[in-house]
């Protein structure tokens, strides 16, 4: 098997586990996003990949070769990574150019002029910049020469530990296309370690969601979001309203937000939880659904959050927050609902129930 194969990998700091048996394959030339909260042990597992740290027990295999195991242990300058950090780690005192030269085998470097050119393209900076010290770029230019410098000896494989999480919300957008195209271009099997789902969703080939030293699961972005194992893994990818309910005849399920289609059946026992995505929920005034009452509006431009306070109290001159089932619903910018309206509240598409 080719890309990166982790198998069964484990990892404790003295007495505390932090890798409980990682198993995670990486395709070839694609990227996989290792997505969880911060302290679960992404990064752990990134240095393990990379050679930086060993693992208690399991194995890593890069491109077929074994490169972590029992008994064996190759060197991180032998695996043919690549390695992208949060801050990129430039040379300051070296200029651009010099940097990413740094990133070529020694006896390429006299002739690297035009390949550092060629690099430097890839990850979409302009030729001009080559001069410049890294204290003269902004932050996103800095982790492209980063990347550049990374991609510069053709790693096999290539290993991005937050590399976009110290830019600002403008830079990053522009800095994580650039590097998505790079890798693309350069065909190395990636490894992004981020606790941003957006960035997650956005960029990855696909999305392993780390959860307490484990992958609780490995999927495409649309499936892993349509689709999530478990409640947890829902609330990781995106925002999730999380409702109790019961089945309800055969592929319904009843719960605060009226009966619903399932996405796919559940079992007929006892209680199940109800993942609903906050698109889905349609407010209207008099339309059909249950009752609610706005509590909250949270503008952010194209669209905005609303909590809405559903059924019990509703209407009946409390504030309809006492008791009800609160869910937070999406809706467009320009909607035209305030705290305090009485709406109706109905959800489109069907949903997915977990047994509890
Ligand atoms: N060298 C070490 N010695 C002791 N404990 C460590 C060491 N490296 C990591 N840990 C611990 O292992 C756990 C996982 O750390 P890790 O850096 O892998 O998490 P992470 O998911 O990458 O988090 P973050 O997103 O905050 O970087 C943490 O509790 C951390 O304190």
């Amino acid at each position: 098997m080719t890309g990166v194969v982790v198998e069964d990998v484990t990892k404790s700091f003295g007495a505390t586990p932090v890798l409980r048996g990682v198993t995670l394959t990486a395709p070839p030339g694609t990227l996989t996003a290792v997505l969880g909260r911060s302290g679960c042990g992404k990064t752990t597992l990134l240095r393990i990949v990379a050679g930086f740290d060993h693992p208690d027990a399991g194995t890593v295999a890069l491109h077929g070769r074994t490169v972590a195991g029992p008994g064996r242990t190759l060197p991180p300058e032998r695996r043919g990574i690549g390695y992208l950090t949060q801050e990129g780690s430039l040379f300051p005192h070296l200029t651009v150019a010099a940097n990413v030269l740094f990133g070529l085998p020694r006896r390429e470097r006299r002739q690297g002029g035009a390949r550092v050119a060629a690099l430097l393209e890839t990850v979409d900076l302009a030729p001009e910049l080559a001069d410049r010290h890294p204290h003269e770029l902004s932050g996103g230019q800095q982790q492209r020469v980063a990347l550049a410098r990374a991609l510069a000896p053709e790693p096999a494989v290539i290993l991005l530990d937050e590399p976009f999480s110290s830019l600002d919300a403008g830079l990053r957008a522009d800095t994580q296309r650039a590097v998505a195209k790079a890798l693309a271009a350069a065909g190395a099997t990636a490894l992004l370690v981020t606790h941003d789902r957006a960035e997650a969703l956005a960029l990855a080939d696909q999305v392993a969601v780390m959860r307490d030293g484990v992958i609780a699961q490995v999927d495409a972005p649309g499936a892993i979001y349509r689709d999530p194992v478990d409640p947890g893994v829902a609330a990781l990818v995106g925002d999730a309203v999380l409702l109790d309910g019961r089945r309800e005849g055969a592929g319904r399920v009843a719960c605060a937000l009226g009966v619903l289609p399932l996405r796919s059946d559940v079992p007929d026992a006892g209680a199940v939880r109800v993942l609903v995505r906050p698109e889905q929920l349609v407010v209207g005034r008099d339309g059909p659904g249950v009752p609610a009452r706005v509590r909250t509006r949270e503008f952010r431009g194209p669209d905005l959050t609303v909590e809405l306070a559903l059924g019990g109290g509703v209407g009946d001159g409390v504030d309809g927050v006492d008791g009800a089932v609160v869910v937070a619903a999406r809706l467009p910018g320009d909607a035209d609902v305030v705290p305090g309206d009485d709406v109706t509240v109905s959800v489109r598409g069907a949903v997915t129930a977990y047994r509890v």
